[in-house]
């Protein structure tokens, strides 16, 4: 069974129809233009929006018919950013991931709950700062604290709604190879993304999403052609092998440039440079 499933979901009248599933074990690219839909897709997989039409399934059970400690157990997700007034420090923020799995607010804290905040914390290279109030670290801190704190949760399906975003190239390529590796270990990684180039090197599938519709869904090889990025971007784009990496790369330029011309056969005049 996939563990997650799209039946036909609507949120009107920004989202219509989108029909897909997901098997565990996979990084997922949600990508698609601004005002696309991809956060209003990811708020209703997160149970946060009921949806006009259709269903979510998460390993069978329709996550909208779940009391919120069953879905955070079985879904986490890290919004398009934090509220700037979270007046909890960076561990009591991640502590929270543990809600869904019982005692912590209780004051019993249990050593896997304590255990695990610190993993999360560590991997985010957040040791230093766990006392710091959130309020006052920096954008790419406070997102790595939400990172943080879906990671506590140890949700099977995580949704994050541009991760790597505010980030540093530092930390941009540690979380996606992170998450890559969290999906080796059986987790779904759903990640709306505008870095084209990571989407196409990390993710091992595509949910491409344009106005509101479905564009396409599948292994990242087959869906992220040029033709896809020119359709859904409106930009012409160039695939070529890193001669380093040896990984895929891209060549970006507007429609009016028009397509790339390797720098060889560059025309000067009408004739060959
Ligand atoms: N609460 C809301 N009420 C009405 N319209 C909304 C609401 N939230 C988003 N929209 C609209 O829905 C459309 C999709 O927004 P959404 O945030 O899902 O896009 P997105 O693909 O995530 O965009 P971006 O890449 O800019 O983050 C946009 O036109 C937006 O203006």
């Amino acid at each position: 069974m996939p563990m997650l499933t799209l039946e036909s979901v609507a949120q009107s009248p920004i989202l219509s129809d989108v029909t897909a599933s997901f098997e565990a074990g996979r990084v997922v690219g949600l990508i698609g233009p601004n005002g696309a839909g991809k956060s209003t897709l990811l708020r209703t997989i997160a149970g946060l929006l009921p949806p006009t039409g259709g269903a979510v399934c998460v390993d069978g059970a329709d996550i909208h018919r779940l009391s919120p400690r069953r879905r955070a157990q079985r879904v986490a997700y890290l919004p398009q950013s934090l509220a700037e007034d979270i007046p909890y420090t960076i561990r009591e923020f991640v502590e929270m991931g543990r809600y869904s799995h019982g005692r912590l607010w209780a004051g019993a804290r249990r050593v896997a709950d304590v255990d695990q905040v610190q993993q999360a914390l560590d991997q985010m290279g957040l040791q230093a700062l766990q006392d710091a109030p959130l309020q006052r670290v920096s954008g790419g801190e406070r997102q790595r604290a939400g990172i943080a704190r879906c990671l506590a949760q140890e949700s099977r399906v995580m949704l994050l709604d541009e991760p790597i975003s505010n980030l540093d190239i530092y930390y941009q390529l540690d979380i996606m190879t992170q998450l890559t590796r969290l999906a080796s270990r059986g987790h779904l990684i759903l990640i709306a993304i505008h870095h084209l180039e990571f989407a196409l090197r990390f993710c091992d599938e595509l949910l491409v999403i344009s106005d509101g519709q479905l564009y396409a869904q599948g292994e990242t090889g087959q869906v992220f052609t040029s033709a896809m990025v020119r359709d859904v971007f409106g930009v012409e784009a160039t695939i070529f092998l890193d001669p380093v990496q040896q990984h895929a790369r891209l060549s970006l330029s507007s429609a009016e440039e028009g397509p790339l011309v390797p720098l060889g056969e560059r025309l000067v005049g009408g004739r060959r440079e």
